[in-house]
């Protein structure tokens, strides 16, 4: 708004502008819980102060029914089927539908009622899934859509224990709101350790020989091993697994070459492997050892094809995912003697079937997907879990999040109080359209000093989302699902970043929200292009409404608003004060702004309770009032 000159009359004494009412500050806590980070004290810490107290979600945020209540009928989005949010000052219900770690269990109990029901089938899954704010899972149960339909809404979270998380549908949790965390790192070394013990026990057929000596036979002509001394071994995905494979297959003596096409050149450098293509990966590798996810373009990535193109004799190790192989291929290149043994841990079906040709293969080794399956590995696991599915339910945002923004400490605790002003924003755009007027087109423009790649907006956009979204309707607006519901509802939310001369060490200087093609019940909340359009910073820390359409403005975006045009005169502000001081309503801020051009004055109060009728009646009458509105943060 570079074409208004601004006048910024505070009335208020410093009382004022630094007091906070508890409404307000209560709200601005619960919008930070939403996203605080999981930085801090690890819950297995916090857990002792909390087992007392009552736990408010994420998924409910207080303003939101008192908003609904104001505007739900009066400016509409597309119609959407929403979901049916339950709101739970109660424990939390947390399902534990595999076995885990008695450590994580405990963790859990602190917090919450823990149903430990193993070997559950489908249906019983869904039947039961409607009483639970999370569930606990390793690889054994398939986490469908059908799951987080027949949840109602009442799943917050899926808590993986473990790194795959091939076995939930993300798609679906995402559309329903519904976060998603694993435990990434507690399980590699196990995992690399399954590995590697798979590659020995393959070159020196010890399962074999293990299985003709308990027959009663003494074979050992039979089972003469190769050697894993000289040899390459191609580390297929080179991620915490691979990378701890590699460096045990050094220590072997091997020659480690590794494929991952993003991985970083440095950390193999570091490890001394080589990053080659896929295709040389496979043509040189005497043993193959399989360390990507499973994920579409994976799956089946070793099928008829690549086997064609593998030295002949390879031996492959696969602790992965079995849907990364064609287990049929798999069987013929077996058959033909291009793979000379196959030391497997994971199967396309888990459990695969007793008869399967791959299992009962002379030349294949396997397990029944025992990476994890270490008693340090799962004690880890499910504390990791634990943490990450309490500190889910407690409104922070996880570290682990698997359909949500993962975003640094670092960067939450600097954004912090711009999250607060964007969901303010929102809200305040929002109440700005008229009823009846459909939102379509929003705009959001961050003004800032850095660099347009060094501010990430994600968390900014959601909560603008939010903001814009939850006080018209009945959907739940969170990190997982601001950019799906938008999508949903037809928002269409266009983001500009705009490099101004200003201070780097804030990472925001303004930001702006307008939407287009819409009346607004505030005339003078109209840009001179026509849309809705307001601005807010930062200020100490607290958020700012520092532009309404074309008039600047300065007031605090706490408690509630009421804004006024009037025609510029003095013994404005008292006489609004005095109507507002006879209903006992505090005014926290005023300020008033100008633009020359068009000798219009906008007075923006800041009010700590909602005026009666009666109050908002009289500032109407108000002779040099020409409109007014009354909005709510
Ligand atoms: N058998 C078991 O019990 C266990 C299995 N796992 C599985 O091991 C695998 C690796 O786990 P982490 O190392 O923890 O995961 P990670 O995410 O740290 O590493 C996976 C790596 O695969 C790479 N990748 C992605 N697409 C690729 C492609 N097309 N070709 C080659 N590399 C590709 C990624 O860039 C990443 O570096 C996962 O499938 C996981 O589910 C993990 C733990 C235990
Ligand atoms: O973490 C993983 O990806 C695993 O495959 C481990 O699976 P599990 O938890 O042992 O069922």
């Amino acid at each position: 708004m570079a074409s208004s000159s601004t006048t910024t009359k505070s009335l208020l004494s410093s009382t004022f502008s630094t007091s906070k009412s508890p409404s307000s500050t209560a709200t601005k806590a619960s919008l930070l819980s939403f996203i605080r980070s999981t930085s801090a004290t690890p819950i297995s810490q916090k857990l002792s102060h909390s087992h007392n107290s009552r736990h408010h979600y994420y998924s409910v945020s207080p303003i939101k029914n008192v908003l609904k209540t104001a505007t739900e009928s009066e400016t509409s989005l597309s119609k959407y089927p929403d979901v049916d949010l339950v709101s739970s000052d109660s424990k939390p219900t947390i399902l534990v539908s595999e076995k885990l770690g008695s450590a994580g269990i405990e963790l859990l109990k602190v917090f919450g009622d823990v149903d430990c029901s193993y070997s559950l089938s489908p249906e019983q899954l869904c039947e039961k899934i409607s009483r639970c704010d999370a569930l606990i899972v390793r690889s054994g149960t398939k986490v469908t859509r059908e799951v987080f339909e027949a949840a109602k809404g009442r799943l917050k979270v899926v808590g993986r224990a473990g790194v795959g998380i091939d076995n939930v549908d993300l798609q679906a949790a995402t559309e329903f709101g519904c976060l998603v965390v694993n435990a990434p790192t507690a399980n590699t070394i196990a995992a690399a350790e399954h590995g590697i013990a798979l590659l020995a026990a393959m070159a020196r057929n010890v399962s074999q020989a293990d299985a003709s000596m308990k027959s009663g036979k003494w074979e050992r002509n039979k089972y003469v091993g190769v050697s894993m001394v000289g040899k390459t071994v191609a580390v297929m995905g080179f991620g915490k697994v691979g990378s701890e494979v590699a460096r045990r297959a050094k220590g072997l003596g091997m020659n480690v070459i590794a494929h991952d096409p993003y991985a970083p050149a440095d950390r193999a450098r570091a490890i001394g492997v080589e990053l080659v293509s896929f295709e040389q990966a496979i043509a040189t590798a005497d043993f193959i050892s399989l360390h990507m996810p499973l994920i579409p373009t994976t799956s089946k990535i070793f099928n008829d094809e690549t086997f064609s193109k593998m030295k002949k004799g390879v031996r492959i190790v696969n602790v992965a995912r079995g849907g990364v192989i064609d287990e049929d291929a798999l069987v013929r290149a077996l058959d033909s003697g291009i793979v000379a043994q196959a030391a497997l841990d994971v199967f396309i079906e888990e459990p695969p079937q007793t008869d399967s040709k791959l299992i009962q293969h002379h030349n294949v080794t396997v397990t029944p997907h025992l990476g994890a399956s270490t008693k340090e590995a799962q004690e880890g696991v499910a504390i990791e879990i634990a943490e990450a599915v309490v500190g889910a339910l407690k409104g922070e945002l996880s570290a682990t999040a698997v359909n949500a923004p993962m975003v640094p400490p670092e960067v939450l605790s600097e954004l912090a109080p711009y999250v607060v002003l964007a969901e303010k924003l929102g809200r305040l755009a929002v109440q700005l359209v008229a009823g009846g007027s459909g939102i379509k087109s929003i705009k959001v423009t961050y003004r800032s000093a850095r660099d347009p790649d060094d501010l990430d907006t994600r968390l900014l956009r959601a909560m603008i989302t939010k903001g814009i979204i939850e006080p018209i309707s009945s959907s739940f607006v969170n990190l997982v699902n601001a950019d799906f519901t938008a999508k949903q509802k037809g928002l269409r939310i266009s983001e500009e970043r705009v490099v101004i001369d200003a201070n780097p060490v804030f990472p925001v200087d303004s930001i702006q929200v307008q939407i287009s093609n819409v009346d607004s019940k505030f005339a003078s909340a109209v840009s001179e292009n026509g849309d809705v359009s307001i601005e807010g910073k930062v200020k100490f820390g607290v958020p700012h409404l520092t532009c309404l359409g074309s008039f600047g403005v300065d007031v605090s975006l706490e408690g509630n608003l009421i804004l006024c045009r009037q025609v510029d005169q003095p013994g404005m502000i008292g006489k609004v004060g005095n109507i507002l001081g006879q209903q006992n309503v505090n005014v926290s801020f005023m300020s008033v702004g100008r633009t020359v051009r068009r000798n219009k004055a906008i007075m923006a109060i800041g009010v700590d309770e909602e005026p009666n009728k009666d109050a908002l009646n009289k500032i109407g009458q108000v002779p040099a009032i020409e409109e007014f509105v009354f909005l709510k943060l």
